[in-house]
This record gives C-alpha cells, sequence and structure tokens, in this order.
C-alpha cells in the first residue's frame, strides 16, 4: 500500500457514543486509507472488538488498520503497529507481523531515532507533535525544518503528527510528511457527513505534490 495521504487516527472521547464506527466509514467514504485504533484504556475485551469491527470496515474500503501500543493485538488480527519509544521492539514486531506489515514508530523530534526505527525496519518514521495537540498535549515539539532534514537523509515515508489542520497540512506535506497523522480536525466533526467532507478535504491537499 502507499503511504500517503490523510491518516485517520481514532480517539475514545471524540468517538464515544457510538461514534467510532459511522464517524470511521465516513472517513474511509471521504478517502481515509490508512488507519490507527488509538486507544488508551485497558479494557481488553472492547478493544478487541472494536479493533475486529474497524478492520472489517478497513476491509470493505481497501484500507489498512494499525493497532497503537498493542503488538498482541495487532499480531492477533493480522495487522500492523504503530509503536512509540516505550512501546517495545520495532525489530521484535517486525519479526513477529512480517515484512508485508505496516509497523510505524514514533520518532517525536529526532533523527537519530528515525534512522534507528529504519534499521529495525520501520515502514515509516513520524514525527510530532508539530502544534499544540488537545488529543497528547505533552507530546515533544518538531519543526518543519526536521522533517526538511528527514527527507534528505532518511529512505522512508514520513508521517506528521500533532495539531494539524487543514490549514497547517499544506507546509507540512511540502517539508517532506508524505502522510499527515489527524484526531481532533477530522473526528470533532458535528455528524457523519462533516467526517466525511473533511477526510475529501484533507485527501486533495495531496493532489497538488
Ligand atoms: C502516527 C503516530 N505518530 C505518533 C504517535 C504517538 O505515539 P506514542 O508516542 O507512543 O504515544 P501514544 O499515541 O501511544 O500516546 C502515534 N500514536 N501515531
Ligand atoms: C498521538 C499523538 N502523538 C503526538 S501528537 C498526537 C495526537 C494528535 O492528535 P491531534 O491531531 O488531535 O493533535
Ligand atoms: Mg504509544
Amino acid at each position: 500500500m502507499k503511504l500517503r495521504g490523510l491518516y485517520a487516527i481514532t480517539d475514545s472521547q471524540l468517538l464515544a457514543d457510538g461514534r467510532l464506527l459511522p464517524y470511521v466509514e465516513a472517513a474511509l467514504r471521504g478517502g481515509v486509507r490508512l488507519l490507527q485504533y488509538r486507544d488508551k484504556s485497558d479494557d481488553d475485551a472492547r478493544r478487541l472488538r472494536e479493533a475486529q469491527a474497524l478492520l472489517e470496515l478497513c476491509t470493505q474500503y481497501g484500507a489498512s488498520l494499525l493497532i497503537n501500543d498493542d503488538l498482541e493485538l495487532a499480531a492477533r488480527l493480522g495487522v500492523g503497529v504503530h509503536l512509540g519509544l516505550a512501546d517495545g521492539s520495532l525489530s521484535a514486531a517486525r519479526a513477529l507481523l512480517g515484512p508485508q506489515a505496516i509497523i510505524g514508530a514514533s520518532c517525536y523530534a529526532s533523527l537519530p531515532l528515525a534512522e534507528q526505527a529504519r534499521a529495525e525496519g520501520a515502514s515509516y518514521a513520524a514525527f510530532g507533535r508539530f502544534f499544540e495537540s488537545h488529543t497528547k498535549p505533552g507530546a515533544p515539539a518538531a519543526t518543519h525544518e526536521l522533517l526538511e532534514q528527514a527527507r534528505a537523509r532518511l529512505k522512508l515515508p514520513l508521517v506528521a503528527i500533532g495539531g494539524i489542520t487543514q490549514e497547517r497540512a499544506p507546509a507540512l506535506i511540502a517539508s517532506g510528511a508524505s502522510l499527515v497523522a489527524v484526531v481532533h480536525a477530522l473526528f470533532s466533526a458535528e455528524d457523519a457527513d462533516e467526517v466525511e467532507q473533511r477526510a475529501q478535504a484533507f485527501g486533495q491537499l495531496f493532489a497538488h505534490h
């Protein structure tokens, strides 16, 4: 799968009260082809149910699903995983999930971390947060210059994350982000139709590059 475009990440608060599946389906209708299930709770039974339902939707729309943090759940479902520095070994994930799996690595604001992630078999390097984020306020700050350096030095798709809006995305894409990962600016919508429109609008930003 081509790692380019809008990368949607779920949020358990924004997508509470029955919104998870209709809002994610709207994002898929709007063109999202990469989805991360991010749920920081330890309700394993609900996490399994939700991830299974998301996988069905992704399969229907030809999209790829990644699980945040939880390699075991990713392996159980046969999908990808996104790992931060404290979430376990990338090479162990690659060994378990196999050569085709999408494995994402958080590299915060560090090129050396991205180089190491690449050596361990990551499919993309994620940098950020780039802007203030409601979703993860404490994340370390990255700059457009870092993204440009990463583009020059690393042969790996780059993800930008953190406070990204439709207005802010074009400069990040121009600096080398092949994916922009978004929670709030996609899923804070009033209804599913608005999610679909927002996803489409983000997708169009990639057509011009
Ligand atoms: C695409 C993407 N980039 C970065 C993160 C953040 O991962 P991490 O630092 O492990 O923080 P949590 O998301 O686990 O709170 C991400 N999830 N996705
Ligand atoms: C998971 C994560 N890691 C760095 S910022 C962030 C949250 C991104 O969410 P938003 O798009 O709402 O800022
Ligand atoms: Mg994590």
